[in-house]
């Protein structure tokens, strides 16, 4: 399958990064063909090796990682970072970008025909490949996702709204479907994975603990819960009917910074979140104002709806014995 274009609607996109956007698309197409065959194509789901982060690559990360890098040496980029990858790789000297990338997100879905994705992050090249990275998440240019579901959808913001498009099965391009997508503010679902409540630090365990008191609860609401663990299926839902996601640190080893990577992960989505009117935090500053340390580094996160994310971060400035209370007693919270 090959398009010219595989994106039909070119209008909201900067002229510059258009050809780094066909190529992310003409991948994305061809591995959403893929995953479709499924056990047609290969063993998608089998583990293949571990990642720098610990976790083990699966066939269809690598192959996904591979097609990426590619195809955008020809792309005007100059440094490639990704998750499954140790260290930047300079694709073309002569490249303006840098981008940083999630081939697969959400591998323990593979093999479970649940939606997975792509998540990427563009910020200008600099001399050096790590100090590309290394810098604010708002000096990014752009940032978004594909989502390989029943729909194959691509998000994108480049700091003007977030736009939308659908892979159309017909034409094989991207067709703009929504120009500037919106969070929607009324919401009663949170996403979390609760396993890990023991594990967690006290704020957050009481900000779950009040959305499970439901009515009786000083929230005096009840609530819906949901954990794809596809952190680019929990995004795309909670754009199209809001809500809150929650990652936390928490007290396992390893995850004292949660388990979502700064670079690849946290800022693009946040970026697309915040363009389409959200908020995202590492559950109390704006995951926007923050630098990672290193490529891989983890961050907890926090996004949704803007009166629930700024509320988990109220949380972390209750006084001691309020958030020790039980929710019956949690005062300042009752309403
Ligand atoms: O298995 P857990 O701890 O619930 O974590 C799920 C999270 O891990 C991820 O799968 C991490 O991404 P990768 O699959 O790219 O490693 C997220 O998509 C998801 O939100
Ligand atoms: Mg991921
Ligand atoms: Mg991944």
């Amino acid at each position: 399958m090959q398009n010219e274009n595989p994106i039909r609607d070119l209008q909201h996109i900067p002229a510059a990064l258009q050809p780094l956007m066909n190529a992310l698309c003409e991948v994305g197409a061809e591995l959403a063909h893929t995953i479709q065959r499924g056990p047609l194509g290969g063993a998608l789901g089998a583990s293949v090796g571990e990642n720098l982060g610990g976790d083990t690559q699966k066939a269809l990360d690598v192959m996904a990682d591979d097609a990426f890098a590619e195809k955008l040496k020809t792309a005007d980029v100059r440094w490639y970072a990704s998750e499954e990858q140790d260290d930047v790789v300079e694709l073309d000297p002569n490249g303006t970008y840098a981008l940083a990338i999630d081939p697969l997100d959400g591998s323990s879905n593979i093999d479970v025909n649940v939606s997975i994705g792509t998540i990427f992050s563009i910020f200008d090249a600099k001399a050096d490949g790590d100090a590309s990275f290394l810098r604010p998440a708002n000096e990014q240019l752009g940032g978004g996702y594909i989502i390989y579901g029943p729909q194959t959808m691509l998000v994108v913001t480049f700091g003007k709204g977030t736009q939308e498009y659908l892979l159309d099965p017909d034409s094989k391009q991207f067709v703009l479907v929504d120009e500037a997508v919106k969070v929607p503010q009324t919401s009663r679902e949170f996403a979390i994975n609760a396993s890990n409540y023991r594990h967690w630090p006290k704020p957050i365990r009481a900000y779950i603990d009040d959305c499970l008191a439901g009515e009786e609860g000083p929230r005096e609401s009840n609530f819906n819960m949901r954990w794809v663990a596809s952190l680019v299926a929990e995004t795309h839902r909670i754009l199209t009917r809001g809500g809150v996601f929650l990652y936390p640190g928490d007290s396992r080893k390893g995850y004292e910074q949660g388990r979502l990577r700064m670079i690849y992960e946290c800022a693009p989505i946040g970026f697309v979140i915040e363009q389409a009117g959200g908020l995202a935090t590492d559950a109390q500053d704006p995951i926007l104002s923050k630098t990672a340390d290193k490529l891989h580094a983890r961050t907890p996160f926090v996004f949704g709806s803007t009166d629930k994310v700024s509320r988990v971060a109220a949380y972390h400035d209750l006084p001691e014995q309020e958030v020790n209370a039980l929710f019956g007693n949690r005062g300042l919270f009752r309403v």
